[in-house]
């Protein structure tokens, strides 16, 4: 082990997760009782952690006029919406059903909702207005007409800011990169103006800010920096012609570290944040920050239980009640996730892929893993899978969505039940 990683392999880091003796806790409540009492697989979240992320971003920001509009697709879970709502936080939505769940968990909060994506429709687009969301990020020409005619069509004004694509590279997995103008998203920059001038001309449209969202983990600050810049030259030119541009959309996909490497949140935000800061000083904008994978991503784990272990050939395979369609991100990205034993008991180490039920060699959470030896009967954890867990989960094999329990002040309650057979049917027409 280097210098760059935690000393002991018992030490989580910033996590909320954390070994008293030989059990696994999540703020100082125990893992086994929990995946005892609500069976497995299953999310568990830790609220502190969660808020303090936020505080975190807020503390980073202080001194600019900005806020959190934490990007619900990282992890809808009502109930953490609610949580990050009371705490002031705004929502990057994507969808009419998340505008639905930011209504339910938060209606206030509403308004202080971005609405990002490459293809709104008219009905999304319609509630959106209805709601008085903060704005619009459009994203192609055709949704600039779109989004006027629906709005003049309700009697309305859509205040807007083109999403735009700045052509910077980020390093990231290329299936979460999106800055570049090769991607489907934005508009490319060097177009805006002329696209601003003609919906400024616009019924219904009010031109008030710009965005832009280069992709997401991204762990170096240098890739922000330079599209913010390029930003800032672009609302200058805005406001040379005449219009009123408030708000600069930064946009989400400040990265965490997934593995073992030392990693200090409060370090890493606090760069970050200088960095966007020196370069919109002096611009006058509130600054809108899209953060999801940041705040939630480490508050939460997947329980789950190991079903059997077999031996195929050379290769070892543990299988656990957990698959790829309660956690996709190793199936679609060769992602890493830390799976810990939710109990240590001294075994030897193991070299296995740790594997899901489903009938699909991509149905894999990690492969050639050391760990503590594993045995059916087992519980671990897989960490760091609060983000795009839960919210990328399916019923690919129908299988039931996992249940989710939120940890507070020591307590646990269940904020999102096992889905059942009945459930999963219950759409379906014979
Ligand atoms: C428009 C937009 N905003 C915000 C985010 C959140 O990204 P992250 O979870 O990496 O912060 C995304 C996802 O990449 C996004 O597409
Ligand atoms: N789903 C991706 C992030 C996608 C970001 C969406 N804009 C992940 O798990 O890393």
């Amino acid at each position: 082990m280097n210098e760059s990683t935690t000393n002991s392999m018992n030490d989580l880091g910033p996590r909320p997760f954390a070994y008293n003796g030989p059990r696994l806790e999540v703020s100082g409540v125990d893992l086994v009782s929990l995946a005892e009492q609500y069976g497995t697989p299953l999310y568990v979240y830790s609220a502190d952690n969660v808020r303090s992320r936020v505080e975190l971003l807020q503390r980073a920001f202080a001194g600019v006029d900005h806020t959190l509009c934490y990007a619900v697709k990282a992890n809808s879970s009502l109930a953490l919406l609610k949580l990050l709502g009371e705490m002031g936080c705004g929502f990057d939505i994507v969808s009419g059903g998340e505008l639905e769940r930011v209504h339910r968990a938060d209606a206030e909060a509403q308004s202080r909702v971005v609405f990002s994506g490459v293809g709104k429709l008219a009905w999304e687009i319609d509630a959106a207005l209805e709601a008085g969301i903060l704005m619009f990020n459009v994203e192609s020409e055709a949704e600039v007409e779109l989004l006027s005619a629906r709005a003049q069509a309700l009697g309305r004004t859509a205040r807007m800011a083109l999403r735009v694509n700045p052509d910077v590279f980020a390093e990231t997995h290329p299936y979460i990169s999106t800055g570049m103008s090769e991607h489907k998203f934005g508009i490319a920059i060097a177009r805006a103006r002329a696209i601003y001038a003609h919906a400024a001309k616009l019924p219904g449209l009010e031109p008030a800010g710009v965005s832009v969202h280069i992709g997401s983990q991204i762990r170096d600050v240098a890739p922000f920096a330079e599209s913010v810049k390029r930003v800032r030259q672009l609302i200058e030119e805005l406001r040379a012609d005449g219009l009123n541009i408030r708000y600069l959309d930064a946009g989400g996909g400040f990265g965490i570290e997934y593995g073992r490497k030392a990693f200090d949140p409060a370090e890493r935000v606090t760069a970050y944040a200088a960095a966007i800061k020196e370069v919109i000083a002096g611009l006058g904008v509130h600054l809108l920050l899209e953060p999801g994978r940041f705040i939630i991503a480490q508050a939460g784990a997947l329980l789950t239980r190991v079903i059997a272990v077999k031996q195929n050939g050379a290769k070892r395979f543990v299988i656990t009640d957990a698959a790829m369609n309660d956690l996709i991100r190793p199936a679609l990205y060769q992602a890493h996730h830390e799976i810990v034993p939710l109990e240590l008991r001294g075994r030897a180490a193991q070299v296995a892929d740790i594997v899901g039920p489903v009938c699909e060699s991509g149905d894999f959470f990690a492969r050639d893993r050391e760990t503590e030896a594993l045995e059916a009967g087992d519980l671990v954890a897989l960490l760091d899978a609060g983000a795009y867990g839960m919210s990328l989960s399916s019923n690919y094999n129908t299988r039931g969505r996992a249940a989710e329990v939120l940890v507070e002040g020591g307590k646990a309650r269940l904020i999102r039940r096992r889905e059942t057979v009945e459930e999963m049917l219950a759409g379906e027409v014979l």
